[in-house]
């Protein structure tokens, strides 16, 4: 699932991971000049280069920082990163003063797997510089948006991802991240994070919190997946303890009826269905009825998938809510089909206001584009993803998985 994405995002995470260590160095050796400055026999840096010694001794006003530091001696002595961060600190005595310090600190004793360059990192970040020069980032940004873009991200996602990495690794909230070595992937994370994560909730809960019994209305064109994803669902609730009643309310196509009849049958399931050609939300509200007189929790209603920019489709579905009044409608399509389906998602939201949505055939989506677009382009939350032709081939869209598993965690 998304692994063209995935390769694509762990390409510009080594490259500026790369970049930043070479920038991690330089300041490294600026870090070490300043020190043999510093070690030159003036009262105070004489102070910094034996802080055992001279802190507590003089707990004067501009030596604070290094009393600080000193407060929990590091063993080995003056050359800790500790050490030469309360220098570098106390040399700018109008910058934060002891946070830093102390952030550099816990830091670094997590920092020896990644080799050269991370204490260097921290500390760069602990003394207000930045990570990486805007300019040596912007082309790596530049190469982020291109692999965004071809994996089918919507243009305005990627340069909302690509305005928090940026944010993240030059500005003023890179102290959020945490410093294990993966600055570069924390940020990445952090921003994909804040676009896929949109206005997620509970959907369990919601169901449960519901009186029943709960509807839920589907939409999206045909040919998704949508018959499919709601036997999932009824599967899905028969493994909660929550009884289903499935509703075609497809009276369009033809077809539908016997297609949604097979699952049902597969399932044992109760299904209500009318005549093609007839009105969906009386087969809705039949299917409620059954659902109230049978003690049934919740009613599964497909609806046709005609075209978007059709008034037919926004009238039907105008109709179910004014009738039916469903607890939910589910905007269902499939994950490979990229950015159409991010567009059909802003047009059904628009056209009728849509609870969240479903991506179909998430299994065989190497892109991963409308996964990421989705819930920012509609501020309506992917809930499930189908992936694959099983019953039970639906899972929960949990977005920090979803980010973990594209750039590992
Ligand atoms: N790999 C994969 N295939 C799926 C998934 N969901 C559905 N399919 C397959 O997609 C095909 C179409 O699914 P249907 O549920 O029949 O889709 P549909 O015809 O769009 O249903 P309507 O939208 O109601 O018209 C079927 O072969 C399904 O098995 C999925 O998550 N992964």
């Amino acid at each position: 699932m998304f692994d063209g994405l995935k390769d694509k995002l762990s390409g510009f995470t080594s490259d500026v991971e790369e970049e930043v260590d070479d920038e991690a160095l330089d300041a490294e050796e600026e870090t070490e000049a300043d020190a043999e400055v510093e070690a030159e026999p003036e009262p105070e840096e004489t102070l910094d280069a034996e802080p055992e010694v001279g802190a507590e001794a003089e707990p004067e006003a501009d030596t604070d920082v290094e009393a600080d530091a000193d407060a929990e001696p590091a063993p080995d002595g003056p050359a800790t990163v500790e050490t030469s961060e309360a220098t570098s600190e106390a040399a700018a005595p109008e910058s934060e003063p002891a946070e830093p310090a102390t952030e550099a600190a816990g830091e670094e004793s997590d920092d020896d797997d990644d080799g050269r360059g991370l204490a260097a990192k921290a500390k760069i970040m602990a003394t207000g510089k930045t990570v990486i020069d805007e300019e040596d980032l912007q082309s790596h940004l530049d190469d982020l948006e291109l692999a965004l873009l071809s994996s089918d991200v919507e243009m305005s996602v990627a340069n909302e991802i690509l305005a928090g990495v940026k944010e993240n690794l030059t500005g003023q909230t890179r102290r959020r991240l945490s410093s294990t070595g993966n600055l570069v992937r924390d940020a990445l994370r952090e921003s994909l994070y804040e676009v896929i994560s949109v206005g997620q909730f509970d959907f369990d809960e919601r169901v449960r919190a519901a009186d029943k019994p709960v509807t839920i209305v589907f939409t999206g064109v045909n040919g998704v997946g949508k018959t499919t994803t709601i036997a999932k669902l009824a599967k899905y609730f028969e493994d909660r303890g929550l009884s289903t009643v499935l509703a075609n309310g497809d009276t369009y196509r033809a077809g539908a009826n016997e297609q949604l009849e097979k699952h049902a049958q597969n399932l044992d399931k109760k299904i209500i269905t009318h005549e093609q050609g007839s009105d969906p939300t009386a087969v809705i509200y039949d299917a409620v009825e059954y659902a109230k007189a049978n003690d049934i929790d919740v009613v599964l209603g497909d609806t046709a998938g005609r075209l978007h920019t059709s008034d037919d489709l926004m009238a039907q579905l105008e109709k179910i809510d004014r009738n039916i009044d469903p607890d939910m409608t589910l905007f269902v399509d499939e994950a490979v089909a990229g950015q159409d389906a991010v567009n059909r998602a802003r047009e059904f939201d628009d056209a009728a206001a849509v609870d969240g949505a479903i991506l179909t055939k998430a299994d065989a989506d190497p892109q991963g584009g409308a996964a990421i677009s989705v819930a920012h382009v509609t501020g309506k939350p992917i809930l499930f993803l189908g992936t694959g032709q099983g019953y039970d081939d639906l899972d929960q869209f949990d977005p920090e998985e979803i980010v973990d598993s594209l750039i590992g965690e």
